[in-house]
């Protein structure tokens, strides 16, 4: 178990610099996912960290030790690629043990090392096969076993479930979460599936064009996004983001007047998530407009209404239709779900808009009672 901490760390690829300069700290035993779109500078991230890469500027450490220049091989870090990257030629026990190779240790030892690694994973059943004899699922365990039997101090999971089918992905995300929280290695898992993030890791890492966008728990990120990036990239379907013009304690969105708690000038955007918006008759708020679609998914359905604030996307629980296209209605949304970022993106802190027609009253009762 190590805590890993990075300083101003970089990394160029000639001119380009593809990281730029990164301070991060990730706890001893803390499960952290980084996530963003493809080309972001999560893999350079991982492959820092095992030591595949060398830093361009900066500092990494394992418990506080400068391992810039520590090979990959000493860092006794774990790893577990996409490709799993399993000897085909080997058995399920050869390739278990083949990190121990170059290790001084009696082969009883090794034996006894890879018999429990593969029984953490439950594939010791398995040890014989040749991977050409397994499904994914059970591939994917093997690369989980070797990584696990160096008992490395860090675990770096590279996209590790993103060859698996649906269904296996789903068990698979809530093994390796119990196996990580078992054994108290420090993970980092690389991903571009927010839910894999979200679901597995104790906080995330969000990054986009090589740099940290926001680092906080799932929960943060959901609830309470930095900056308009995080907002539009976290939820599915995302969340709605509408141009609005603050003044006072007013949010004049379209022909839309909704109250602010808070004091603000100027252009600003207002986000709201699909699934918070609560439909109603159009008479009893100031945001209204037209039902254009409605898609039936089974357990919601999703509702695409034209507002003069512009088009707003609402997702109701319940199988049942309740509005037909070319329906006029009214949209709300608990005030504490809703958010305000200034013109350049960075959310307002504590600010939040009320859906009203009576746009002043509603302000005034938001106020902190004090
Ligand atoms: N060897 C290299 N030489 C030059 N540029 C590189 C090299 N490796 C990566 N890059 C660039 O660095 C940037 C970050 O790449 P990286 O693989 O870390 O992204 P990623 O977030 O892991 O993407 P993905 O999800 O697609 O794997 C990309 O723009 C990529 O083109």
């Amino acid at each position: 178990m190590a805590r890993i901490t990075l300083d101003n760390v970089t990394k160029n690829w000639g001119e380009t610099q593809v990281l730029k300069p990164m301070n991060l700290a990730i706890e001893n035993g803390e499960f952290v996912a980084i996530l963003g779109p493809s080309g972001c500078g999560k893999s350079t991230t991982l492959f820092l960290l095992a030591g595949l890469y060398a830093p361009s500027g900066g500092e990494i450490a394992f418990d506080g030790h400068n391992v810039n220049r520590i090979d990959a091989r000493d860092r006794n870090v774990g790893i577990v690629f996409q490709s799993y990257a399993l000897y085909p030629n080997l058995t399920v026990r050869e390739n278990i043990a083949f990190p121990l190779r170059f290790k001084a240790m009696e082969r009883d030892e090794i034996a006894t090392r890879v018999e429990e690694a593969a029984k953490l994973v439950q594939i010791d059943a398995l040890l014989d096969r040749c991977p050409s004899q397994l499904s994914g699922g059970q591939q994917q365990r093997v690369a989980l076993a070797r990584a696990l039997v160096k008992e490395p101090n860090i675990l770096l999971l590279d996209e590790p479930l993103s060859n698996l089918d649906a269904t296996l992905r789903i068990t698979m995300r809530a093994e390796l979460k119990n196996i990580q929280k078992r054994l108290g290695f420090t993970t980092l898992l690389v991903t571009h599936d927010q839910i894999e993030a979200i679901t597995m890791a104790d906080r995330i890492i969000c990054m986009n064009n090589g740099e940290i966008v926001q680092i906080g728990t799932p929960d943060d990120l959901y609830r309470r996004p930095d900056n308009l990036f995080v907002a539009g990239f976290i939820g599915t379907p995302p969340m709605n983001l509408l141009k609005g013009q603050a003044n006072g304690r007013r949010l004049q969105l379209g022909e839309a007047a909704l109250g602010l708690n808070g004091e603000c000038d100027g252009a600003v955007i207002f986000g709201l998530r699909p699934e918070d918006i609560t439909l109603i008759t159009a008479q009893k708020t100031s945001l209204r407009g037209e039902i254009v679609t409605v898609e039936p998914m089974g357990r919601e359905v999703f509702y695409s209404i034209a507002t003069p604030a512009g088009l707003i996307h609402a997702l109701e629980y319940g199988e049942a239709v309740q509005h037909a296209p070319g329906a006029k209605v009214g949209i709300t949304c608990k005030p504490e779900l809703t958010l305000v970022f200034d013109a350049s993106g960075n959310r307002l802190a504590d600010l939040h808009a009320h859906f009203s027609h009576h746009a002043e009253r509603q302000a005034r009762e938001l106020e902190p009672a004090n």
